[in-house]
Protein backbone atom coordinates (compact mmCIF):
# COMPACT_ATOMS: atom_id res chain seq x y z
CA UNK A 1 0.00 0.00 0.00
CA UNK A 2 0.98 3.09 -0.39
CA UNK A 3 -0.52 6.93 0.30
CA UNK A 4 0.57 10.16 -1.72
CA UNK A 5 0.07 13.05 -0.40
CA UNK A 6 -0.02 17.42 -1.12
CA UNK A 7 -1.50 20.66 0.28
CA UNK A 8 -0.26 24.09 0.24
CA UNK A 9 0.65 26.13 3.90
CA UNK A 10 -1.39 30.04 3.19
CA UNK A 11 1.28 31.66 1.60
CA UNK A 12 0.77 28.85 -0.98
CA UNK A 13 4.24 26.85 -0.84
CA UNK A 14 3.98 23.16 -1.12
CA UNK A 15 4.59 20.11 0.63
CA UNK A 16 4.64 16.77 -1.43
CA UNK A 17 4.97 13.59 -0.78
CA UNK A 18 4.22 9.78 0.39
CA UNK A 19 4.25 6.46 2.79
CA UNK A 20 5.75 4.02 0.83
CA UNK A 21 4.48 0.68 1.92
CA UNK A 22 5.52 -2.19 0.63
CA UNK A 23 6.72 -6.31 2.02
CA UNK A 24 10.75 -5.20 1.31
CA UNK A 25 12.57 -2.65 1.66
CA UNK A 26 14.35 -2.06 -2.10
CA UNK A 27 17.69 -0.43 -0.56
CA UNK A 28 16.16 2.79 -1.31
CA UNK A 29 18.60 6.06 -1.51
CA UNK A 30 18.18 9.53 -0.71
CA UNK A 31 19.18 10.68 -4.50
CA UNK A 32 20.52 14.00 -6.05
CA UNK A 33 20.31 14.21 -9.67
CA UNK A 34 21.93 17.63 -10.37
CA UNK A 35 22.16 19.87 -13.55
CA UNK A 36 24.47 18.63 -16.57
CA UNK A 37 24.09 14.64 -15.71
CA UNK A 38 23.91 13.04 -18.97
CA UNK A 39 20.75 10.86 -18.52
CA UNK A 40 20.39 7.50 -20.95
CA UNK A 41 16.86 7.48 -22.44
CA UNK A 42 15.15 4.63 -24.50
CA UNK A 43 12.83 6.32 -26.63
CA UNK A 44 13.99 10.03 -26.67
CA UNK A 45 16.84 11.38 -27.38
CA UNK A 46 19.73 10.87 -24.77
CA UNK A 47 20.59 14.65 -23.16
CA UNK A 48 21.95 16.26 -19.80
CA UNK A 49 19.70 16.81 -16.56
CA UNK A 50 18.94 20.80 -16.46
CA UNK A 51 17.02 20.50 -13.17
CA UNK A 52 18.12 19.43 -10.18
CA UNK A 53 16.17 16.79 -8.45
CA UNK A 54 15.53 15.20 -5.29
CA UNK A 55 13.92 11.88 -3.79
CA UNK A 56 14.24 8.60 -2.78
CA UNK A 57 14.62 5.64 -4.67
CA UNK A 58 17.56 3.34 -6.20
CA UNK A 59 20.33 3.68 -8.84
CA UNK A 60 20.89 1.21 -11.57
CA UNK A 61 23.35 1.34 -14.13
CA UNK A 62 23.82 4.91 -13.56
CA UNK A 63 20.29 6.09 -13.76
CA UNK A 64 18.12 7.26 -10.88
CA UNK A 65 15.33 5.27 -10.63
CA UNK A 66 13.09 7.71 -8.14
CA UNK A 67 10.23 6.39 -5.99
CA UNK A 68 9.24 10.15 -5.64
CA UNK A 69 11.03 13.21 -6.44
CA UNK A 70 10.66 17.46 -7.06
CA UNK A 71 12.81 18.98 -9.27
CA UNK A 72 14.32 22.40 -8.47
CA UNK A 73 11.54 24.43 -9.48
CA UNK A 74 9.10 22.86 -7.32
CA UNK A 75 7.37 20.22 -9.64
CA UNK A 76 7.06 16.73 -7.71
CA UNK A 77 5.90 13.18 -9.02
CA UNK A 78 5.42 10.34 -6.79
CA UNK A 79 4.76 6.11 -8.48
CA UNK A 80 2.06 4.42 -6.53
CA UNK A 81 0.83 1.01 -7.09
CA UNK A 82 -1.72 0.45 -9.55
CA UNK A 83 -1.92 -3.26 -9.70
CA UNK A 84 -4.59 -4.84 -11.69
CA UNK A 85 -4.90 -1.90 -13.98
CA UNK A 86 -2.14 -0.39 -15.23
CA UNK A 87 -1.06 -1.44 -18.69
CA UNK A 88 1.46 -0.11 -20.82
CA UNK A 89 1.64 -0.66 -24.93
CA UNK A 90 3.61 -3.38 -26.29
CA UNK A 91 5.78 -1.19 -28.37
CA UNK A 92 6.44 2.67 -28.86
CA UNK A 93 3.44 4.03 -31.13
CA UNK A 94 4.76 6.20 -33.77
CA UNK A 95 3.86 10.38 -33.87
CA UNK A 96 3.55 10.03 -29.85
CA UNK A 97 5.78 11.00 -27.29
CA UNK A 98 6.96 7.51 -26.47
CA UNK A 99 8.36 7.10 -22.52
CA UNK A 100 9.04 4.03 -20.12
CA UNK A 101 7.35 4.22 -17.34
CA UNK A 102 10.66 4.32 -15.60
CA UNK A 103 11.58 7.19 -17.58
CA UNK A 104 8.43 9.02 -16.62
CA UNK A 105 9.99 10.80 -13.55
CA UNK A 106 12.81 12.01 -15.22
CA UNK A 107 10.79 13.40 -18.16
CA UNK A 108 8.76 15.58 -15.78
CA UNK A 109 11.10 17.07 -13.60
CA UNK A 110 13.48 17.60 -16.37
CA UNK A 111 11.44 19.00 -19.29
CA UNK A 112 8.99 21.01 -16.71
CA UNK A 113 8.61 23.31 -14.50
CA UNK A 114 4.45 22.92 -13.48
CA UNK A 115 1.74 20.81 -13.69
CA UNK A 116 0.10 23.06 -16.55
CA UNK A 117 3.11 22.38 -18.61
CA UNK A 118 3.25 18.43 -18.04
CA UNK A 119 -0.83 18.61 -18.69
CA UNK A 120 -0.16 19.89 -22.22
CA UNK A 121 2.38 17.43 -22.85
CA UNK A 122 0.95 14.83 -21.93
CA UNK A 123 -1.74 14.73 -24.61
CA UNK A 124 0.73 13.50 -26.76
CA UNK A 125 2.24 10.63 -24.50
CA UNK A 126 2.37 7.00 -24.59
CA UNK A 127 3.74 4.35 -22.13
CA UNK A 128 5.69 1.93 -23.23
CA UNK A 129 5.88 -1.94 -21.20
CA UNK A 130 9.85 -1.18 -21.25
CA UNK A 131 12.21 -1.62 -18.05
CA UNK A 132 15.29 -0.06 -17.53
CA UNK A 133 17.44 -3.76 -18.37
CA UNK A 134 14.94 -6.57 -19.25
CA UNK A 135 15.45 -8.59 -15.84
CA UNK A 136 13.53 -6.02 -13.76
CA UNK A 137 10.14 -5.94 -13.92
CA UNK A 138 8.01 -3.16 -15.02
CA UNK A 139 6.19 -1.81 -11.53
CA UNK A 140 2.39 -1.06 -12.43
CA UNK A 141 2.23 2.16 -10.98
CA UNK A 142 0.26 5.31 -11.46
CA UNK A 143 1.48 9.04 -10.54
CA UNK A 144 0.58 11.91 -8.60
CA UNK A 145 2.27 14.85 -10.13
CA UNK A 146 1.89 18.21 -8.29
CA UNK A 147 3.34 21.62 -8.05
CA UNK A 148 2.59 24.72 -5.81
CA UNK A 149 -0.53 25.47 -8.17
CA UNK A 150 -2.66 22.22 -8.72
CA UNK A 151 -2.07 18.69 -8.66
CA UNK A 152 -2.91 15.29 -10.94
CA UNK A 153 -3.22 11.82 -11.26
CA UNK A 154 -1.77 10.23 -14.23
CA UNK A 155 -2.81 6.75 -15.28
CA UNK A 156 -2.57 4.53 -18.32
CA UNK A 157 -5.34 1.30 -17.91
CA UNK A 158 -6.70 -1.16 -21.01
CA UNK A 159 -9.62 -0.41 -20.55
CA UNK A 160 -9.43 3.90 -20.68
CA UNK A 161 -5.41 4.20 -22.33
CA UNK A 162 -4.05 7.14 -20.87
CA UNK A 163 -6.36 9.45 -18.53
CA UNK A 164 -5.11 12.71 -16.55
CA UNK A 165 -7.45 13.38 -13.39
CA UNK A 166 -7.36 16.99 -12.37
CA UNK A 167 -6.41 16.03 -8.13
CA UNK A 168 -8.41 18.16 -5.45
CA UNK A 169 -7.84 16.21 -2.56
CA UNK A 170 -4.76 16.15 -2.78
CA UNK A 171 -4.19 12.20 -2.13
CA UNK A 172 -3.55 8.97 -4.04
CA UNK A 173 -3.37 5.76 -3.33
CA UNK A 174 -3.74 2.42 -5.23
CA UNK A 175 -6.14 0.52 -7.08
CA UNK A 176 -8.75 0.99 -8.42
CA UNK A 177 -9.21 3.53 -10.39
CA UNK A 178 -9.02 7.62 -9.65
CA UNK A 179 -12.49 7.95 -10.99
CA UNK A 180 -13.86 5.24 -8.48
CA UNK A 181 -12.03 6.68 -5.48
CA UNK A 182 -13.93 9.30 -6.53
CA UNK A 183 -17.36 8.06 -7.00
CA UNK A 184 -16.38 5.94 -3.59
CA UNK A 185 -15.70 9.24 -2.11
CA UNK A 186 -19.78 9.92 -2.44
CA UNK A 187 -20.76 7.32 -0.05
CA UNK A 188 -18.63 9.50 2.96
CA UNK A 189 -20.77 13.15 2.57
CA UNK A 190 -22.09 12.26 6.45
CA UNK A 191 -18.64 12.45 7.96
CA UNK A 192 -18.25 15.70 10.14
CA UNK A 193 -15.28 16.85 12.18
CA UNK A 194 -18.32 18.25 14.53
CA UNK A 195 -20.41 16.07 17.08
CA UNK A 196 -23.49 14.21 15.56
CA UNK A 197 -26.86 15.83 16.26
CA UNK A 198 -29.22 14.06 19.83
CA UNK A 199 -31.68 12.58 18.10
CA UNK A 200 -35.21 10.99 18.94
CA UNK A 201 -36.30 7.65 17.75
CA UNK A 202 -39.71 5.95 18.65
CA UNK A 203 -39.76 8.28 22.02
CA UNK A 204 -36.33 7.32 23.22
CA UNK A 205 -33.75 10.24 23.42
CA UNK A 206 -29.88 9.62 21.67
CA UNK A 207 -27.50 11.94 22.42
CA UNK A 208 -23.73 11.67 21.15
CA UNK A 209 -21.44 10.68 23.98
CA UNK A 210 -18.03 12.43 23.65
CA UNK A 211 -15.75 13.05 20.67
CA UNK A 212 -15.78 12.15 17.35
CA UNK A 213 -19.30 11.10 16.78
CA UNK A 214 -19.69 12.94 13.48
CA UNK A 215 -16.88 10.66 11.94
CA UNK A 216 -18.26 7.18 12.60
CA UNK A 217 -17.93 5.54 9.61
CA UNK A 218 -14.29 6.92 8.50
CA UNK A 219 -12.72 3.20 7.37
CA UNK A 220 -9.59 2.72 9.83
CA UNK A 221 -8.74 -0.65 7.39
CA UNK A 222 -5.69 -0.26 4.89
CA UNK A 223 -7.46 -1.27 1.94
CA UNK A 224 -6.25 1.58 -0.42
CA UNK A 225 -10.14 2.85 -0.66
CA UNK A 226 -9.97 3.52 3.13
CA UNK A 227 -6.96 5.15 3.05
CA UNK A 228 -7.90 7.41 0.04
CA UNK A 229 -11.18 8.36 2.11
CA UNK A 230 -9.13 9.30 5.37
CA UNK A 231 -6.77 10.75 4.33
CA UNK A 232 -8.75 12.52 1.92
CA UNK A 233 -11.12 13.55 5.10
CA UNK A 234 -7.77 14.50 7.31
CA UNK A 235 -6.29 16.60 4.07
CA UNK A 236 -9.02 18.52 4.06
CA UNK A 237 -10.15 19.16 8.04
CA UNK A 238 -6.55 19.61 8.91
CA UNK A 239 -6.65 23.31 9.94
CA UNK A 240 -4.20 25.37 7.81
CA UNK A 241 -0.91 26.35 9.90
CA UNK A 242 2.11 28.78 9.59
CA UNK A 243 5.66 27.51 9.26
CA UNK A 244 7.43 25.13 7.65
CA UNK A 245 7.69 23.12 11.40
CA UNK A 246 4.14 22.95 11.80
CA UNK A 247 3.32 22.21 7.77
CA UNK A 248 6.13 19.50 7.97
CA UNK A 249 4.40 17.91 11.49
CA UNK A 250 0.80 18.10 9.34
CA UNK A 251 2.37 16.04 6.61
CA UNK A 252 3.62 13.03 8.42
CA UNK A 253 0.75 13.26 11.52
CA UNK A 254 -1.91 12.85 8.26
CA UNK A 255 0.29 10.25 6.85
CA UNK A 256 0.78 8.36 10.11
CA UNK A 257 -2.90 8.05 10.30
CA UNK A 258 -3.10 6.16 7.35
CA UNK A 259 0.25 4.48 7.69
CA UNK A 260 0.92 0.30 7.99
CA UNK A 261 1.94 -1.37 11.65
CA UNK A 262 3.37 -4.44 10.65
CA UNK A 263 1.32 -7.56 11.59
CA UNK A 264 -1.90 -6.24 10.24
CA UNK A 265 -1.51 -6.77 6.72
CA UNK A 266 0.50 -9.85 5.14
CA UNK A 267 0.78 -9.72 1.63
CA UNK A 268 0.27 -12.29 -1.16
CA UNK A 269 4.11 -13.09 -0.98
CA UNK A 270 3.78 -13.76 2.77
CA UNK A 271 5.59 -10.74 4.38
CA UNK A 272 4.48 -8.03 6.04
CA UNK A 273 3.26 -4.59 4.44
CA UNK A 274 4.58 -1.68 6.58
CA UNK A 275 5.33 1.63 5.92
CA UNK A 276 8.95 1.57 4.97
CA UNK A 277 9.42 5.65 4.75
CA UNK A 278 7.16 8.86 4.84
CA UNK A 279 8.64 11.76 2.70
CA UNK A 280 7.69 15.28 2.97
CA UNK A 281 9.28 17.58 0.57
CA UNK A 282 8.85 21.59 1.07
CA UNK A 283 9.29 23.45 -1.88
CA UNK A 284 9.73 26.80 -0.45
CA UNK A 285 13.12 25.56 1.21
CA UNK A 286 14.15 23.00 -1.69
CA UNK A 287 14.26 20.28 1.45
CA UNK A 288 13.29 16.48 1.65
CA UNK A 289 12.07 15.57 4.88
CA UNK A 290 11.48 11.58 5.73
CA UNK A 291 11.45 8.98 8.33
CA UNK A 292 11.85 5.56 8.73
CA UNK A 293 9.84 2.49 10.12
CA UNK A 294 12.10 2.13 12.61
CA UNK A 295 13.36 5.39 12.73
CA UNK A 296 10.89 8.11 13.72
CA UNK A 297 13.77 10.76 13.96
CA UNK A 298 13.15 13.61 11.53
CA UNK A 299 15.70 13.29 8.69
CA UNK A 300 16.26 16.27 6.25
CA UNK A 301 18.25 16.67 3.34
CA UNK A 302 17.92 20.63 1.75
CA UNK A 303 19.17 21.03 -1.56
CA UNK A 304 22.43 22.83 -1.94
CA UNK A 305 23.86 24.92 -4.85
CA UNK A 306 26.93 22.89 -4.51
CA UNK A 307 24.46 19.72 -5.03
CA UNK A 308 22.40 21.94 -7.62
CA UNK A 309 25.31 22.03 -9.55
CA UNK A 310 27.36 19.25 -9.81
CA UNK A 311 28.20 16.51 -11.99
CA UNK A 312 27.92 13.43 -10.25
CA UNK A 313 24.59 11.69 -8.99
CA UNK A 314 24.37 12.38 -5.30
CA UNK A 315 23.47 8.88 -3.75
CA UNK A 316 23.04 9.02 0.38
CA UNK A 317 21.90 6.04 2.80
CA UNK A 318 18.56 6.42 4.48
C1 LIG B 1 6.14 -1.00 -4.57
C2 LIG B 1 6.22 0.53 -4.70
C3 LIG B 1 4.83 1.09 -4.54
C4 LIG B 1 4.31 0.83 -3.17
C5 LIG B 1 2.81 0.75 -3.24
O1 LIG B 1 2.12 1.49 -3.88
N1 LIG B 1 2.29 -0.26 -2.55
C6 LIG B 1 0.88 -0.52 -2.59
C7 LIG B 1 0.62 -2.02 -2.60
S1 LIG B 1 -0.99 -2.34 -3.11
O2 LIG B 1 -1.19 -1.83 -4.43
O3 LIG B 1 -1.93 -1.74 -2.20
O4 LIG B 1 -1.12 -3.79 -3.11
C8 LIG B 1 6.81 0.97 -6.03
C9 LIG B 1 6.92 2.52 -6.09
C10 LIG B 1 8.11 2.84 -7.00
C11 LIG B 1 8.53 1.47 -7.55
C12 LIG B 1 9.97 1.34 -8.05
C13 LIG B 1 10.27 2.40 -9.12
O5 LIG B 1 9.28 2.40 -10.13
C14 LIG B 1 11.67 2.18 -9.74
C15 LIG B 1 11.94 0.75 -10.22
C16 LIG B 1 11.21 0.44 -11.53
C17 LIG B 1 11.51 -0.98 -12.01
O6 LIG B 1 10.82 -1.22 -13.20
C18 LIG B 1 11.09 -1.99 -10.94
C19 LIG B 1 11.85 -1.73 -9.66
C20 LIG B 1 11.62 -0.29 -9.12
C21 LIG B 1 12.65 -0.14 -8.00
C22 LIG B 1 10.17 -0.10 -8.60
C23 LIG B 1 9.84 -1.12 -7.49
C24 LIG B 1 8.42 -0.92 -6.89
O7 LIG B 1 7.46 -1.19 -7.88
C25 LIG B 1 8.24 0.53 -6.38
C26 LIG B 1 9.17 0.72 -5.18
Amino acid sequence: MCTGLRFTDPEGNLYFGRNLDVGIDYGKKLIITPRNYPLPYKFLDDSKTVKATIGMGIVMDDYPLYFDCCNEDGLCIAGLNFPHYAQFSDGPVDGKTNLAPYELMMWVTQEFSSVAEVKQALKNVNLVNKALIDSLPVAPLHWLISDQHEAIVLEQSRQYGLRVFENHLGVLTNSPDFAWQMTNLCNYTGLTPHDAKPQTWTKQNIIPLGVGTGSIGLPGDSVPASRFVKASYLNANYPTVEGETANVAKFFNILKAVAMVKGSVVNVKGKYEYTVYTACYSAKTKTYYYNLYNDFNLHSCQLTDEQINSNKLIVMDA
